[in-house]
């Protein structure tokens, strides 16, 4: 389940929970004459409250510059965000990863670039054996056995381990940079778009691999993706973020079936078709993120706008039933 923190409804310590997360990022000013070094603060994140429970699955989409990398960067402990709170099991992320609590063993990335986070020249088996001696998982005589376990476990025969990542496929080293990542034994699964740039048959038994290892051992998956039909096949919960914001999350069936804040309403009906990416772009230019419309941000390219959306910057709201909405006139279904 994903609600906005200190719901009464949320009665158990969620694995990463955001209270009002800023990311600000210092940049050059636009225009800025030749030689000045005056900068402008880009607000990457802007107050992002997400809790992400043990156990669910949770697709996080938007538009490109949405801030979805950021967001996952911060989730990882790799940035500190400038402004709010980011928690990992009541803890401050920063804090966990940096007091080898273990939080490195327990929550593990799929890299989107996957071929590109693999050692060219390292095979498979030593691609693997890494974590699982940087954590000590297995004594080294029960390594290979092991390896091959992995390997079996995501779909591959167990003589991959003796390749190098050059002789295997696309879908193939999606596999070895999840079963890398299974290797540590985490209970968390953080993916930034693990399953994009393939063909739809090599996608959909990704697809089908990462559903059955969330299921059988328990994990919990953060999913950042472009695409809603990867979000509804593979995720419980979708969080969709527009400049900045999260504005608006619940499970992921209720959200695409029925919408309520006209970006989500326009992001379903930009995709038609589940798994394709957005088949058209969504009308009007997203806004910079250095000149935030006034207002709801989202107000420059809602079709449903009103004359205090450029006046009212709504925050994520509670509705019932899992699902929050930032919007001051939510569609309402008939
Ligand atoms: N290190 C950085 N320095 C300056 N600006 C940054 C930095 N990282 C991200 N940004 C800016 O923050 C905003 C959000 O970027 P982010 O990469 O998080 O979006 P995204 O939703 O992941 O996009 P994509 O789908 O294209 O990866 C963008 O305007 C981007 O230019």
């Amino acid at each position: 389940m994903t609600l906005p923190p200190h719901a009464p409804d949320a009665p158990v310590q969620p694995i990463f929970e955001l209270i009002e997360v800023e990311q600000v990022f210092e940049v050059p000013k636009p225009g800025r004459p030749l030689f000045s070094r005056e900068t402008v603060g880009l607000r990457a994140l802007d107050g992002v409250r997400l809790s992400i429970r043990k156990g669910t699955s949770l697709a996080i989409v938007g538009e490109s510059g949405s801030g979805k990398s950021t967001l996952l960067r911060v989730l990882l402990g790799l940035d500190k965000p400038s402004g709010g709170r980011a928690l990992y099991r009541g803890k401050p992320i920063g804090e966990a990863r940096a007091r080898g609590t273990g939080f490195a063993r327990d929550v593990a990335m799929v890299y989107q670039d996957a071929r590109g986070s693999l050692d060219p020249r390292m095979t498979i088996g030593a691609i693997i054996a890494e974590p699982l001696r940087h954590f000590n998982i297995v004594p080294r005589e029960g390594e290979a056995a092991r390896i091959a376990q992995l390997l079996d476990r995501v779909g591959l025969p167990a003589d991959a381990a003796e390749r190098f990542p050059s002789g295997l496929s696309g879908g193939q080293v999606r596999r070895v940079a999840i079963a890398r990542a299974l290797a540590s034994e985490p209970s968390v699964l953080v993916a930034d778009e693990a399953v994009s740039g393939l063909d739809v048959s090599t996608q959909a038994q990704l697809l089908t691999l990462l559903q059955s290892l969330q299921r059988d051992m328990g994990l919990t998956l953060a999913f950042i993706t472009h695409d809603l039909g990867v979000a509804s096949y593979l995720c419980e919960e979708i969080a969709i973020m527009y400049l900045g914001r999260i504005v608006e999350t619940g499970p992921t069936d209720a959200v695409l079936k029925a919408p309520v804040h006209p970006y989500s309403a326009a992001l379903r009906a930009a995709a038609p078709q589940f798994f394709e990416p957005l088949s058209e772009p969504l009308p009007g230019e997203i806004p910079s993120p250095l000149d935030l419309p006034k207002g709801c941000r989202f107000s420059t390219r809602c079709p449903v706008a009103q004359s205090d959306c450029q006046s009212k910057d709504p925050q994520l709201g509670k509705l019932g039933s899992g699902r929050a909405v930032a919007c001051i006139h939510p569609i309402t279904q008939a």
